[in-house]
């Protein structure tokens, strides 16, 4: 495997189901945007017109069974995509790259949730990343119950929100487990809070980094 590289400007929001990432990301790019530096804020799956077509594939409900290596190959190809068209250009020319969602999310999701093989992501990831990632992951993190709620607030649920409750006790478990195994990355927030506290957390986090990033000069 090669060396991991982390991209100091590149930082990745993860999270179960109706955790708040969309409430909580406007004001990170606020924040991220008064460095004065190119922000670009995107998603997965999606980010690109064709990675934004697989992400239309992979949340419809339908009634045909998705196998799970297929949901991981739609993944992985909307990735491939998303990553060589346009993080790694913004990476390249010194922008921050906010990323709704990333690789986690597949280990989460594919590797907890659907139970396939850890190996195969990490295979996948090598040969679409090149071991390369984000330095900052900010996890919100609430019970399933409550997630499930709120995200239940909206008109319809997409095909992965109409999972048992159990698949998403696998999601959160996991990304409890990487959280905990990569501490100086992936901070985990307690989503639970009132919004405000959230709020705090969140841009606590981020600013510590913003500030770190521009005293050591990083590029
Ligand atoms: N800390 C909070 N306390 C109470 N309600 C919240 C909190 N954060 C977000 N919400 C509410 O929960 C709902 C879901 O939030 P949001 O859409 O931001 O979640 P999400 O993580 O983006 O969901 P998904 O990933 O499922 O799209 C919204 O109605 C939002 O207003
Ligand atoms: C990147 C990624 C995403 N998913 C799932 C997780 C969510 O249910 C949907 C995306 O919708 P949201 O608006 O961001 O909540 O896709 C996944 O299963 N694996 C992944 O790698």
């Amino acid at each position: 495997m090669s060396k991991h590289h982390s991209w100091p400007r590149f930082i990745t929001l993860e999270g179960g189901e109706g955790v708040g990432k969309s409430t909580n990301l406007a004001a990170m790019a606020e924040l991220l945007r008064a460095t004065g530096r190119e922000l670009v804020v995107t998603r997965e799956p999606g980010g690109t017109p064709l990675a934004e077509t697989i992400r239309e594939l992979l949340l419809a409900p339908r009634d045909e069974k998705v196998a799970p290596d297929a949901e991981l190959l739609l993944l992985f190809a909307g990735r491939a995509q998303h990553w060589q068209q346009v993080i790694l250009p913004a990476l390249q020319r010194g922008a921050w790259v906010l990323c709704d969602r990333f690789l986690d999310a597949t280990y989460a999701y594919q590797g907890g949730g659907r139970g396939l093989d850890v190996g195969l992501i990490d295979s996948l990831s090598e040969l679409v990343l090149k071991a390369q990632g984000p330095a900052l992951t900010l996890l919100l993190d609430v019970d399933v119950a409550t997630g499930m709620s709120r995200a239940s607030e909206r008109a319809a649920l997409d095909r992965f929100e109409q999972e048992q409750l159990s698949f998403f006790e696998r999601v959160r478990a996991s990304y409890l487990a990487r959280a905990e195994a990569e501490p100086e990355r992936m901070k985990r927030i307690d989503a639970g809070q009132a919004l405000a506290a959230v709020q705090r957390d969140v841009a606590s986090v981020l600013s510590a980094h913003i500030a770190h990033c521009e005293i050591h000069h990083v590029d």
